[in-house]
């Protein structure tokens, strides 16, 4: 069956959180001012919790603001949140993954033979799954399950600032250049800037990795050990993600950590400005568990980097490769087997 690409596409998310939300609201007004290509009206999938005793959704719908992810910025009024996750797919032949990596496996396991053929779909998810000693990306995991298509989008994109139109690149990963070219349209924007790439493996494994990188770049700060140090971290980390990925993804372009907003680009920002630094910073002197910080500074918000340091080295274990990884590695022992912080230097 050719690609979707001539007809209108019809889009859904699925997710709703900072980035989710950041994401909606681009879309939203995208598809308004692009109506020869796309609905008009977005759906967004909303994994429903109570906020101060009303529904999220109905507050969502109310204001047309995600008043717990997304404070303060309008979504538009062409947003509609819906917590039935068939209902908000229903219809729709675009769809965008864009919930933390945990959760991808529970969810598409519901949409399993849900979703028409010819549906095109994205993942913005930043991890990677690990299941039985073997490693698969998000765009994988989807299509595995749906059976449709599946593209990556991923870059330097800290939501928040996307949200304000501060300017920002990304990378689309897509084999089909002419559905790589509607994604784009979907998304870009004056100010959020999207090259294309074929390599969807790069794109996927370069916002996956960083985030474990980002925690040792979180713990750096919190030793407060200056900018040599965290420097050097993120030139070891950069190199890790690169091997890592030309190692167990064969086919994945070198490049694509160099040259595109998905590799280097994203590992800076992230090192710099994410929330797997600032909560790795808070962890030095802390006594508490990276678990209790998440919930104690990211009001509902996930961090990415300590679970995938443990799939990472779940994986790595079983392949004999851990002490190919030692930054990797490092990670994951001071967030699971207690080794202290300060002693990086002695194993990377
Ligand atoms: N926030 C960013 O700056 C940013 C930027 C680029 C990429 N990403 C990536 O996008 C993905 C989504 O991140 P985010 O920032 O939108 O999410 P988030 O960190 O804000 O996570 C909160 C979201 O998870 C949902 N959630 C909680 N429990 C759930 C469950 N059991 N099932 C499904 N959903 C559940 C919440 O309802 C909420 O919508 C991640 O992989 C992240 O790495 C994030
Ligand atoms: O806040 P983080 O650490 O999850 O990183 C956010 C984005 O991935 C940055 O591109």
């Amino acid at each position: 069956m050719p690609a979707n690409t001539s007809g209108k596409w019809k889009v859904a998310l699925v997710g709703s959180g900072n980035w989710g939300s950041a994401i909606a609201r681009l879309v939203a007004k995208n598809v308004k001012e692009r109506s020869d290509d796309f609905d008009t009206e977005v759906r967004m999938w909303c994994y429903e919790e109570d906020y101060e005793g009303r529904k999220l959704t109905e507050v969502i719908n109310e204001k047309h603001e995600n008043v717990k992810y997304l404070p303060g910025i309008s979504l538009g009024d062409n947003v509609v949140a819906e917590p039935d996750l068939l209902k908000a797919v229903e219809g729709a032949n675009a769809l965008i993954f864009v919930i933390p990596h945990q959760f991808i496996q529970q969810t598409c396991r519901q949409l399993e033979g849900k979703i028409p053929e010819g549906t095109q779909a994205i993942s913005l998810v930043k991890g990677v799954e690990v299941k039985d000693k073997e490693i698969h990306i998000f765009s994988e995991v989807i299509k595995e399950h749906l059976g449709v298509e599946c593209a990556a989008l991923s870059g330097a994109n800290i939501a928040n600032e996307v949200a304000k139109d501060s300017f920002s690149e990304t990378t689309i990963g897509c084999r089909d250049i002419e559905v790589a070219k509607k994604w784009a349209r979907l998304f870009e924007t004056e100010k959020f800037r999207v090259a294309v790439s074929k390599d969807v493996l790069g794109v996927s494994l370069g916002g996956a990795l960083k985030n474990v990188v980002a925690i040792a770049a979180g713990l750096i700060d919190g030793l407060q050990w200056g900018n040599n140090a965290k420097a050097a971290v993120m030139r070891i980390g950069l190199l890790e993600m690169k091997k890592f990925a030309l190692e167990f993804f064969p086919g994945t372009e070198a490049e694509t950590f160099v040259q595109e907003s998905a590799g280097v680009a994203d590992l800076i920002t992230s090192c710099f400005g994410g929330r797997n630094r600032k909560v790795a910073e808070a962890f030095i002197g802390s006594g508490k568990t990276f678990d209790q910080l998440e919930k104690e500074m990211l009001n509902g918000q996930k961090l990415q980097g300590v679970e995938t340091a443990k799939e990472l080295h779940e994986f790595l274990k079983a392949r004999g490769k851990v002490n190919d990884y030692p930054l990797f590695t490092f990670v994951y022992n001071v967030a699971y087997e207690g080794v202290k912080p300060d002693e990086i230097t002695a194993h990377i």
